[in-house]
């Protein structure tokens, strides 16, 4: 599903991110990217979802060359990916459903099945009762579910987290580690980017482990 071939990413400044990585991750796998802060793991996660392009190498994602991919074909590939990224940027103008509900909206959903699915998403992350509430009141671990939520709505086939647990207390952490393995024992593929090695080994996923953006795994 995601295969790297000598992939390095410069960027402007000159500061190589990620050095010469090759590797593949198989549909339905579960891989966990460690590394110490800075060593790349968000930066091969954007890479994978044609956030930043490759300066050398080749990046593909269900058989296509997303580094080479046109600005206009990204959203595409974007509806099979859900993003879990550090900046949640959840719209705090708009309740947690209508958070929910917006990429179903955007693909053009029909109103009814959009609700229901919206409505399924937020009972798996335990928001249900909150549907209402304003993002903003939520706190930080309901938050992140939030965003776990918008990002499994549309049901893609490949889920990218950058330190989903990050600043999470121990209990909220396990929750979301269990959610994601739930995903994966339906056929999701996750990539999850996380330095908290403890979580990462209670898994027993692969890891794949950067260095200064080299690949030791
Ligand atoms: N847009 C950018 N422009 C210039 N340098 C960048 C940019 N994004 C990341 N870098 C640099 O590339 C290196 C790798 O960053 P990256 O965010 O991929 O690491 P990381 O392993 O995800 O770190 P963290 O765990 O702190 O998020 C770092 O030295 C960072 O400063």
């Amino acid at each position: 599903m995601i295969r790297f071939d000598a992939v390095t990413k410069r960027y402007p400044g000159g500061h190589e991110a990620l050095s010469n990585a090759s590797f593949e991750i198989a549909s339905g796998e579960m891989v966990f990217l460690s590394g110490h802060s800075g060593a790349g793991k968000s930066t091969l996660l954007k890479l994978i979802a044609a956030i930043e392009r490759p300066t050398l190498g080749t990046v593909t994602v269900n058989s296509q060359n997303v580094g080479k991919m046109r600005r206009a074909a990204i959203p595409y590939l974007r509806r099979n990916i859900g993003l879990i990224f550090q900046d949640h940027k959840l719209l705090f103008d708009r309740s947690v459903m209508q958070n929910v509900l917006l990429p179903l909206q955007i693909a053009g959903f029909p109103r009814h099945e959009a609700a229901g699915r919206a409505r399924a998403a937020l009972d798996k992350v335990g928001l249900l009762k909150r549907e209402k509430a304003n993002p903003i009141t939520l706190s930080g671990g309901e938050q992140q579910r939030l965003c776990i939520a918008r990002a499994v709505v549309s049901r893609p086939s490949l889920v990218l987290a950058d330190e989903p647990t990050g600043n999470l207390d121990a209990d909220y952490a396990r929750d979301i580690m269990d959610m994601f393995k739930a995903f994966n024992q339906v056929g999701v593929t996750l990539v999850i980017a996380s330095h908290d090695e403890n979580a990462i080994s209670a898994y027993g996923s692969r890891v794949i482990h950067l260095e200064h953006g080299a690949l030791l795994s």
